[in-house]
């Protein structure tokens, strides 16, 4: 059970995601979390109803006490949350950032000061306790650091240490791609529904085949491509839906798109 108090500068989908994950896996108590979001105080309400965690009303209540400061602000708004908890931050408070694109030395300059930054890039399924976490470390994180950031992205899904070079990679491949699978799932919902299956009948048979198929990504020790020849019969049905596939280039429109949302990363940490 963690045992640090964590303040949240941000409350929008990623915040709740990980609160949600922390609270319900009951690794957390709900009390030792506290939020700031800039407006909408509904939202704020909501949160608290929900989970039962803390709302500030000021930024220096929501930064004073903090063990852990996590920035979870759209990356356009990351300077500016920084400036804001700049006056209240102490010396041995870890900040993280989970912002996508921002380096943890443009985040350090920002803050002027030396304390701990770590980044993480975890993805909505936090929420669930399935994250696929990322982890990277900039100039003034310690071991202790690095050791109590696995601790708080373990309790939500897998953690993996990366070279902060490459979390725009990550950011593109696994921050981003629970939408690529729903992309997946809404097409397959669709089909379903104009062949005439009901929601309901679609919803389960969908989910559950990409749930088993993630879980034969996870449990086998098969590759992607054996793993699919395995069900693809010959003359079957499956040669004939993948030589759809084929046909109009979805693996290299996949390939295109986690290249651009790569891209788009990097340009967000150009921006700032
Ligand atoms: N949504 C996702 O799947 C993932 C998001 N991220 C990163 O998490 C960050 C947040 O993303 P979302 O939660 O999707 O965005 P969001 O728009 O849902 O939430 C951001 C929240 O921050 C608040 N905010 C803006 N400026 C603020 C300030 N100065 N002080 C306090 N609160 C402020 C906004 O009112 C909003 O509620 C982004 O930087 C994104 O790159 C990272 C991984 C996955
Ligand atoms: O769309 C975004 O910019 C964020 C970062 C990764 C997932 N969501």
């Amino acid at each position: 059970m963690g045992t640090e108090k964590i303040t949240f500068i941000g409350a929008g989908s990623m915040a709740e995601a990980i609160m949600e994950g922390l609270i319900k896996k009951e690794k957390w108590q709900a009390d030792l979390i506290t939020i700031k979001n800039r407006s909408n105080t509904q939202r704020v309400n909501d949160l608290q109803v929900k989970y039962g965690v803390v709302p500030a009303s000021t930024i220096e209540e929501a930064v004073v006490g903090a063990d852990i400061i996590i920035l979870a602000v759209k990356p356009k708004d990351a300077q500016n949350a920084v400036n804001n908890i700049k006056p209240f931050v102490k010396s041995h408070q870890l900040i993280i950032s989970v912002m996508a694109g921002i380096s943890t030395e443009t985040l350090t300059n920002w803050l002027h000061l030396h304390n701990p930054v770590m980044r993480a890039m975890p993805n909505t399924s936090a929420s669930i306790g399935h994250s696929a976490t990322a982890l990277s470390s900039g100039i003034y994180a310690e071991q202790s650091h690095i050791e109590k950031s696995l601790e708080l992205f373990e309790t939500i899904g897998t953690v993996t240490l990366v070279p902060e070079e490459k979390l725009h990679i990550v950011t593109g491949l696994s921050g981003s791609g629970p939408a690529y699978v729903y992309y997946i799932a809404e097409a397959m919902q669709k089909a379903a529904e104009e062949l005439n299956l009901s929601e309901e009948e679609a919803k389960t048979l969908i989910s559950q085949t990409l749930l088993g198929a993630s879980l034969m990504l996870k449990q086998t020790t098969d590759s992607p491509i054996e793993l699919r020849r395995k069900v693809t019969s010959p003359g079957g049905t499956t040669e004939a839906g993948i030589g759809k596939l084929e046909q109009y280039g979805v693996q290299d429109a996949f390939l295109a798109c986690i290249k651009k949302a790569v891209k788009r990363s990097e340009e967000l940490g150009r921006m700032n």
